[in-house]
């Protein structure tokens, strides 16, 4: 099947004010999506992982002026139905189970409709164990792993995480859409 090339005259942007995620993105990504990215605080909205990576996507768009990608992320808690929360509030059910949902959206610009992808991994909510160097990680245990996020070797966690399930659907789309990106910023 012959896909239909997109040509898309500015590189895409990957915007986030969190270096962390920036480090699993380029290690997931490697060289399958080519982008530069772009440290920018964009503003923590309120709502649906879906919903607010639309909204970053829109406003990260219009700062750029170019395609961009950008990602939300949420340790969600079935004991508070799917709510993003504190640990501490989580003390009080016996219900410890929860997920990692990651949200990316892409827009190609400010006059395009971003569009998302998800990546979900269930586990449970433990004592914090491991490095303290990214988030929730060493209180986030994925189901079948007796390591938390935190415990785990770096290509471990990339291989399983909700942002790499939510990354692979991005390559699929990308692989589909035949985009050809300039790579060229000297413009
Ligand atoms: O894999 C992860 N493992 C552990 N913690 C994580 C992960 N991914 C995000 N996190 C943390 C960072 C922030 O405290 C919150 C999500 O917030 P979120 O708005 O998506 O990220 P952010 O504000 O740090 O960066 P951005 O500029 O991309 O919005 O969860
Ligand atoms: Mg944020």
């Amino acid at each position: 099947m012959a896909a239909t090339r997109a040509v898309v005259a500015r590189p895409v942007t990957f915007v986030t004010g969190n270096a962390k995620k920036l480090e699993e993105v380029k290690a997931i990504l490697g060289q399958s999506v080519p982008f530069q990215s772009l440290k920018l605080d964009l503003p923590e909205l309120q709502g649906e992982p879906e919903d607010i990576s639309k909204e970053k996507a829109r406003l990260a768009a219009l700062q750029v002026n170019g395609p961009v990608l950008v990602e939300d992320t949420c340790l969600c808690f079935n004991a508070l139905k799917g709510l993003p929360g504190l640990n501490n509030l989580l003390m009080a059910y016996e219900d410890k189970s929860a997920y990692a949902l990651c949200a990316f959206a892409f827009s190609l610009g400010p006059d395009s409709e971003p569009i998302t992808f998800l990546g979900k991994t269930p586990g449970k909510i433990v004592p914090p164990r491991g490095p303290n160097d990214f988030g929730w990680d060493p209180i986030f245990q994925p189901d079948g792993y007796e390591q938390t996020y935190a415990e785990m070797p770096k290509e471990e966690k990339n291989k399983i995480s909700h942002r790499s399930k939510a990354l692979a659907m991005v390559k699929s789309h990308f692989a589909e859409a035949g985009y050809t990106f300039q790579t060229d910023t000297s413009s």
